[in-house]
């Protein structure tokens, strides 16, 4: 580190999504960026989060393809799976991946990379490795891990995380998944489909419970198929055995036999030991640094993003907010965070929503318009019509939500999400011709079964009624002639 400065204009610590993106959009700035990571710049979404999972449901979906194939007259005899050989698909996805993330693209980006745990030692100031660093201002970036819950036994099994799981080179055969949100839903379905038999226990008594209660049905009914054993409102107790295999105790009384468990109850963000006392960064009682809405911390000069500060734990969200805590903490703004953030479960079906959700719509006097995929051409053509399209307006129109369950329910948030940020309106979907056929129609078809509606309205139908009433009285003079021609 030569022509090192006496003080940084921003200090990142933390190399994942949220850190990578605040340094590289600080140094397009101009600032000298001083970027710090422990372990490996990539972060979890890359090493042991959204890459290699979504890289393990491949797998596991071309193996239920294939078993499934037979409802479209294709048959499918013999499907192996070879766990091996799925695992080195997940690695080589992470390594096609990596160079994007690597040291030497953010240094060829203007960031300085050190290797090594950062610690606050003042307002102002942190060590790594022995070396003192001075700066201007600060990002923490430092994520989140996976939470262990406090269960008598549980250390005594070696459970797997997020973290660990991609270790295995042998397909447990009977595995047991603890939590039933998006990680245990994702993993719990990827592993039944590849083989094992899957068993997830969830405390909360649906699947994915922030979700509407459909989607939950919908994937709980999925996971089922799949030959998962689902046991929800399931408390845990204890758990006996080794690293070679045991059980979970339910407080019902149930017991569950597993080769390996795999823990996915929640996150805890990674502040300890980071120095926040020192440094003036208040933390929850949980541990997440607390941010105001320009996600500046307690200590003014120090901003936090992504999983860290506990908010929406995805990597849109910390790469969007990373970016926004480097361009206020460099060039002093106070821009706030989109309030508005698209999720995805990459279940099958996919769960994909934004904004206010259907459950309780009504209610709130919101417009809830829902198309069954059953009505969508796309979805019959593949013998896929199990979902649902569903957007939620208000008076004005305004698209306020929207949710999608279905295959690959998430290529078709993206226009949602940009309607419901940019408060388009029902029309406005309506009024814009979709490609025919694909799952999207549902979107569309639900966008027009509302203009629809309201063209059933009492007043609406009266006064096109005296319209065409008018012109027919008229004889349709004042009719412009054609131009001949595109306007
Ligand atoms: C199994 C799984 C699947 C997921 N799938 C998806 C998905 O499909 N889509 C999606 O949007 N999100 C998904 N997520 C969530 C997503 O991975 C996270 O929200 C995102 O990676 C968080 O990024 P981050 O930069 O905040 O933290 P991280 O990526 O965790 O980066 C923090 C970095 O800080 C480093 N660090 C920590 N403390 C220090 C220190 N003191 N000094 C130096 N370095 C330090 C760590 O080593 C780490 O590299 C998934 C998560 C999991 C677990
Ligand atoms: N597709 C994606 O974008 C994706 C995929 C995976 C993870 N993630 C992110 O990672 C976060 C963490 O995921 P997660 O699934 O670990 O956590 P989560 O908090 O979203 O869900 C945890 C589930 O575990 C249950 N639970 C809690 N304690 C329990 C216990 N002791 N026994 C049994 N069940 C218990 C809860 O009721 C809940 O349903 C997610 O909220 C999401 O933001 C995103």
């Amino acid at each position: 580190m030569s022509r090192e400065p006496a003080v940084w204009d921003l200090l990142v610590v933390g190399g994942g999504t949220a850190g990578i993106v605040a340094s590289t959009t600080a140094a397009s700035l101009g600032a000298r960026v001083l970027l710090v990571e422990r372990e490996r710049t990539g972060g979890e979404c890359l090493y042991t989060g959204c890459v290699p999972s979504k890289a393990l449901l491949a797998s596991a979906t071309a193996a239920a393809d294939a078993r499934g194939a037979a409802r479209l007259g294709v048959d499918v005899s013999g499907v192996q799976v070879d766990f091996a050989r799925v695992m080195v698909h997940v690695k080589q996805a992470i390594s096609t991946i990596e160079p994007v993330d690597s040291p030497e693209t953010l240094r060829g980006k203007g960031v300085t990379v050190l290797s090594g745990d950062a610690v606050f030692t003042g307002p102002d100031r942190a060590t790594v490795a022995g070396r003192q660093i001075r700066f201007r201002a600060a990002v923490i970036a430092t994520g989140s891990g996976p939470r262990l819950p406090q269960l008598p036994g549980l250390a005594g099994v070696d459970p797997l995380t997020n973290e660990t799981v991609w270790d295995l080179d042998v397909l447990p055969a009977r595995l047991a998944v603890l939590g039933g949100g998006p990680i245990g839903c994702e993993l719990g379905q990827g592993f039944a489909r590849l083989g094992a038999q899957v068993t997830v226990v969830n405390a909360a008594d649906r699947l994915l419970d922030v979700e509407s209660e459909e989607a939950s049905a919908l994937v709980t009914a999925a996971l089922v198929r799949d030959g998962v054993d689902v046991r929800v409102g399931a408390e845990a107790v204890a758990v006996t055995g080794d690293r070679d295999g045991g059980e979970l105790e339910l407080a019902d009384g149930a017991r569950v036999p597993f080769d390996r468990l795999l823990v996915a109850v929640g996150r805890t963000a990674r502040t300890d030991g980071l120095g926040c006392a020192a440094a003036g960064v208040e933390l929850t009682e949980h541990g997440d640094v607390v941010v105001d809405d320009a996600l500046r911390t307690s200590n003014p000069r120090i901003w936090a993003a992504g999983d860290v500060t506990g908010g929406p734990a995805f990597t849109h969200v910390a790469g969007v907010r990373g970016s926004l805590a480097a361009s206020n903490a460099v060039l002093g703004l106070r821009r706030r965070v989109d309030p508005v953030v698209p999720r995805v479960t990459y279940t099958s079906p996919e769960v994909a929503s934004v904004g206010v959700g259907a459950d309780g719509a009504g209610e709130a006097g919101l417009t809830v318009r829902r198309i069954p995929h059953t009505e969508i051409d796309r979805a019959i053509a593949e013998d896929l019509t199990e979902g649902s399209t569903t957007l939620v307006h208000d008076r004005r129109g305004r698209l306020r939500g929207a949710t999608v369950i279905g295959p690959r329910a998430g290529e078709s948030l993206g226009e949602l999400t940009l309607a419901v940020r940019q408060g388009l309106r029902v029309q406005d979907v309506a009024g814009t011709t979709h490609p025919y056929p694909t799952y999207d129609d549902a979107v569309w078809n639900a966008a027009l079964a509302d203009v629809r509606a309201r063209l059933r309205s009492p007043a609406v139908r009266l006064a096109l009624r005296g319209v065409v009433l008018l012109r027919r009285l008229s004889g349709g003079r004042g009719d412009r002639p054609p131009s001949g021609g595109p306007r």
